[in-house]
């Protein structure tokens, strides 16, 4: 499997001298998804702001491959960085979603670093890009609720709103930070589930933070453990053992 991503000696440092995420190495294949798991506090939402520069690295290659070339997030500023940008989607723990506009027009904005400003500002976006929401929309089983306000929307449908903006824009890669966190437990499964089938259907692989190890082992096809900003196991979900759980999490009272 090709890779989709490499990350090569990532270290950030919030404060000079004590990095918070400590010369990573990380290869994503192609396909599927990727569970990152780890205590609070230990950079798992910091790596994945790295990826698409939310957060700035300190020092590190972030190489992103696809049909459109190979590229190092790390080194882009300005325009380029801006389209660069574009080939990474993002769902967020908390939606981020425009609340005043319509579930629609949220999932039009996936467009927004494609269509131009005046169409955007216009609301004219290309008939394509409207049967292509529509039919994400119908994907993420919201079809009905298209014309009503974010607002107006429960935590897991605004989270499959989330889900098709972020698969509007045809990213390469999407990353996921605590997307089932602010969600019941049944609630929970329905987004992951919803986000494994349409990420694997479009051939898009995902990186997704996740505290909850029970979710990550049964739809990652791989995990990741870090701890003190350190990959501290990566492997499949199977291979997890508690001991492994011991060294990530530290203690063992509450295996
Ligand atoms: N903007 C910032 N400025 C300074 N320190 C920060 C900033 N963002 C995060 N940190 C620190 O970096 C460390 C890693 O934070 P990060 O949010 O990446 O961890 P995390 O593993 O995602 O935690 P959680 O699981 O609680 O979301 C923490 O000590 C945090 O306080």
């Amino acid at each position: 499997m090709s890779a989709a991503l490499d990350i090569r000696g990532l270290t950030k440092e919030y404060v000079a001298g004590k990095p918070v995420l400590r010369n990573l190495d990380l290869s994503i294949g192609a396909e599927g998804i990727t569970a990152i798991i780890g205590p609070s506090g230990t950079g798992k939402s910091t790596l994945l702001r790295c990826i698409n520069r939310l957060v700035e690295p300190t020092r590190g290659e972030i190489r992103l491959r696809s049909a459109e070339g190979s590229i190092d997030m790390a080194k882009l500023s300005g325009r380029a960085l801006r389209l660069a940008r574009r080939r990474i989607g993002m769902v967020f723990q908390e939606y981020n979603l425009v609340e005043r506009l319509s579930v629609m027009e949220n999932v039009l904005c996936g467009r927004l670093g494609y269509v131009p400003l005046w169409r955007a500002w216009l609301r004219k976006y290309p008939d394509q890009d409207i049967a292509r929401a529509f039919q994400l929309l119908d994907a993420v089983g919201l079809p009905e609720h298209a014309t009503r306000r974010a607002d107006a929307l429960s935590g897991g449908q605004r989270q499959r709103v989330g889900i098709a903006r972020a698969l509007m824009q045809k990213p390469d890669l999407l990353l996921a930070d605590e997307p089932t966190s602010s969600l019941d437990p049944r609630t929970s499964v329905e987004v992951l589930e919803m986000l494994t089938t349409l990420a694997g259907a479009e051939g898009v692989p995902v990186i997704i933070n996740i505290h909850n190890v029970a979710l990550a082992r049964r739809y990652a096809r791989r995990i990741i453990g870090m701890s003190g900003g350190a990959i501290v196991f990566d492997g499949k979900p199977e291979d997890l053992e508690d001991s492994h759980l011991t060294q990530i999490y530290g203690g063992e009272d509450w295996l």
